[in-house]
């Protein structure tokens, strides 16, 4: 039979019609079957030769398609009986060169029943769908603008500008930088600001991946690659990345033995799926990350050379929160706005007091540890407004001069607060704890230096220089 351009053998169209889920019958404007495929007439109980030619309400009870093939009006989704099962009836007219020639009629399962069931499991697999469809889309897109990065300090937003010059490029980046200065937070606004920005964005942690997963988790497996490698292989994470960006978050905690692998796609520009026999070709832009002296490991030979070379082909060197502190207010409040939305709050402010505290603290774990604080702080929180008691130990010292009896306050260290946050260097612990002891023993002398050195048991004059040094009033 030939359709327009299309010639399909008859026998073709008749199986598909029997495969589609819905049973067809046609009739001419007089109401006598033209058609009727082999499944309805099985439901129907008769053949085609015996339906073909007869009325239609010889042959369907509770029909109207010879009503349809008179009046040219459709009837959609109409309930049925036919056999003591509820149909769901279509029924539309049917036209040849603008004549109303006759009619076509589909069913859809024996009854509503049926039907319901059939579009529940439907449902939930479409809801199932979206979901993962979300979730994959939020795990392989760039979460990050170059809008979200806060500071105007000088320091920051050189930075800022040269990361989106280069974004548009292709070459590869190396951002380092201290933990929690934004590494992260620059990659995917790169990402974004790249024409890649319509591709994914896969990162990897390569310092949370056991040695031994790290080639399969970066390059994918065939099956059978190993025991309990998945029926039909895996893509790795550069495979996923294909036409966007692979973001390699701590690449200097990448064992030797991967650097020379990681090496050589970079190079190639092919990546070889473990247990694979053949080379897959990768359009992927590297963007690596690390709080690590690359240069000091390259030189220990903890860091292959020639791949700091590949990788290190822009870098930009995010600064630590404490060489901008002009940005500290800025990004405390960016912070809390992203805090009230998590925890459902409204209209809280950080009070000028604390955020003195704030601008001059040292921040070893830099933005991540500012975060840590105004969370802490809004779950302690019961008006609206952050004050001194609401920051940990280790912030609101004035409290800890006033405190009564002299204790290593080591809790201040690290109760209560996340560990980033806390001083790591004993040379920093000791000074604070040189403070606290100062401080202290001031408050039990009544605010008497003299006393307060003999508490002590050192010289006057090293207390004042101590006091100068820790700026003890
Ligand atoms: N410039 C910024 N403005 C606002 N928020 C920021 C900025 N930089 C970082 N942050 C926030 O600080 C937190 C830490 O940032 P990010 O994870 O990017 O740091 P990182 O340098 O990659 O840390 P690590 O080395 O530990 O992985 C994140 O919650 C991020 O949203």
């Amino acid at each position: 039979m030939k359709i327009g351009d299309v010639n399909l053998p008859t026998e073709w169209l008749e199986e598909i019609v029997n495969l589609v889920a819905e049973r067809i019958v046609v009739v001419n404007t007089k109401g006598i079957i033209l058609y009727i495929d082999k499944a309805y007439c099985d439901f129907l109980s008769t053949t085609m030769e015996r339906a073909i030619g007869k009325h239609i309400t010889e042959v369907i009870e509770h029909t109207r398609m010879h009503i349809v093939a008179n009046t040219g009006k459709a009837e959609l989704a109409a309930i049925q009986p036919i056999m003591g099962s509820e149909m769901i009836a279509n029924r539309y007219p049917l036209y040849a060169k603008g004549k109303l020639v006759g009619a076509v009629g589909t069913v859809m399962y024996q009854n509503p029943e049926e039907w319901r069931e059939y579009s529940n499991k439907m449902q939930a697999l479409v809801q199932e769908l979206n979901f993962y469809k979300i979730k994959y889309h939020s795990a392989m897109t760039s979460k990050y603008v170059f809008d979200d990065l806060i500071g105007d300090s000088l320091e920051f937003s050189s930075i800022k500008k040269l990361a989106e010059r280069i974004a548009s490029g292709d070459s590869a980046v190396l951002l380092s930088g201290e933990s929690g200065t934004g590494k992260e937070l620059f990659a995917h606004a790169i990402h974004h600001g790249s024409p890649r920005a319509g591709s994914p964005f896969v990162r990897i942690n390569c310092a949370s991946i056991p040695e031994h997963l790290l080639e399969s988790e970066l390059f994918g497996y065939d099956e059978g690659a190993f025991t309990g490698a998945k029926k039909g292989g895996r893509k790795g994470k550069f495979e996923l990345a294909e036409g966007g960006t692979i973001f390699l978050d701590e690449v200097g905690d990448m064992p030797l033995s991967m650097q020379s692998k990681l090496l050589r796609v970079l190079q190639e520009k092919e990546v070889e799926r473990v247990g694979g026999q053949k080379t897959i070709v990768v359009n992927v832009r590297v963007i690596a990350a690390t709080h690590r002296d690359l240069e000091a490991m390259v030189k220990e030979g903890a860091f292959r050379h020639d791949l700091y070379y590949r990788l290190n082909v822009i870098n930009l060197e995010i600064p630590p929160l404490r060489k901008r502190r002009e940005d500290i207010p800025f990004i405390a409040e960016a912070l809390l706005k992203k805090l009230e939305y998590k925890f459902h709050r409204k209209d809280i402010e950080i009070s000028p007091t604390v955020m003195e505290k704030l601008k001059h603290h040292k921040w070893p774990g830099n933005i991540r540890g500012v975060e840590n604080v105004l969370e802490r702080a809004i779950n302690v929180l019961d008006g609206q407004r952050i004050d001194i008691p609401h920051l940990p130990l280790y912030l609101r010292d004035d409290e800890l001069y006033s405190g009564a009896g002299f204790e290593i306050p080591i809790h201040a260290f690290i109760g209560g607060a996340k560990t980033e946050d806390c001083p790591v260097k004993l040379s920093d612990m000791l000074a604070m704890a040189e403070k606290y002891a100062i401080a202290n023993a001031i408050q039990r002398a009544g605010g008497n230096k003299q006393k307060a050195a003999v508490i002590l048991g050192i010289s006057k004059t090293s207390l004042y220089d101590k006091c100068k040094k820790h700026e003890i009033n």
